[in-house]
């Protein structure tokens, strides 16, 4: 029988597109760090996607929520422009002194990545409003929701959102699934759909990266 376009992809090309980028030495060392301390790093999939972002918005301001040991920010601070400034959050010390290693590691200026240690929904209110052209999501997932309407305060017009584990290891897509992780995320999902002014695309890369262009509003318009 012929193959239908919603037929699943084989693991196998699954697995030659997951890792077509390969990761260098900078990289692994920084997934190695993330591990010894359990903050789950996005695959190579996702960090590529995240770097190809980057590159193509020329991004010179990024917010992360969920710094790490580093892996997303590495991914991010290669595509973005050289004179780029990543702002990343995270409530542990702990993973961000790991991530500052690793950003060493990789020979990035101090003075390109801001670490501010804290609750995201503490943290974020305090950074200004239309000026970064990405924020990336990967924290707590029952609070995505309110890192949406953060996101949408914080990017400037044509500015994208990422949230990572959009597909939380095919819970969300499983209706029989109903912890407030994949409840929250699920309605992220939804209302990232129902939001005007949003260009959605949820993309089944590692555990799925849902993006969301904020669309350019007309000059004159509010
Ligand atoms: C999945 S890990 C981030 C991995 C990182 N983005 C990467 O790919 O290398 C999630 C991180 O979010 C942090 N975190 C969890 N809840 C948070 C919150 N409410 N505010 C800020 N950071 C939070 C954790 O400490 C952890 O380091
Ligand atoms: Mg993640």
């Amino acid at each position: 029988m012929a193959a239908s376009p919603l037929d699943p992809i084989s693991p196998t090309s699954w697995t030659f597109a997951e890792t077509y980028v390969v990761e260098d030495d900078v990289l692994l060392a920084a997934r190695a760090r993330a591990e010894e301390v359990g903050a789950v790093a996005v695959g190579s999939g996702a960090g590529a996607t995240l770097r190809f972002l980057a590159a193509v918005l020329e991004a010179r301001a990024v917010v992360e929520i969920g710094t790490g040991a580093g892996v997303s920010g590495l991914w991010l601070l290669r595509g973005m422009r050289p004179d780029g400034v990543l702002t990343t959050v995270d409530v542990e010390a702990e993973h961000q002194r790991l991530a500052r290693e690793s950003f060493r590691d990789e020979g990035i200026a101090p003075q390109r990545v801001r670490t501010i240690a804290g609750r995201a929904l503490d943290v974020l209110p305090r950074l200004t409003d239309g000026h970064y052209d990405i924020v990336f999501a990967d924290g707590d997932k029952r609070e995505y929701g309110a890192y949406l309407a953060e996101a949408l305060r914080l990017l400037r017009p044509g500015g994208v959102v990422a949230f990572d584990n959009a597909l939380w290891h095919d819970r969300v897509a499983d209706p029989a699934q109903r912890d407030d992780e994949t409840v929250a995320i699920r309605a992220l999902t939804q209302e990232v759909t129902a939001t005007d002014g949003l260009v959605p695309l949820l993309l089944p890369v590692g555990d799925g990266l849902l993006l969301a262009k904020k669309e350019w509003v007309p000059e004159g318009d509010d």
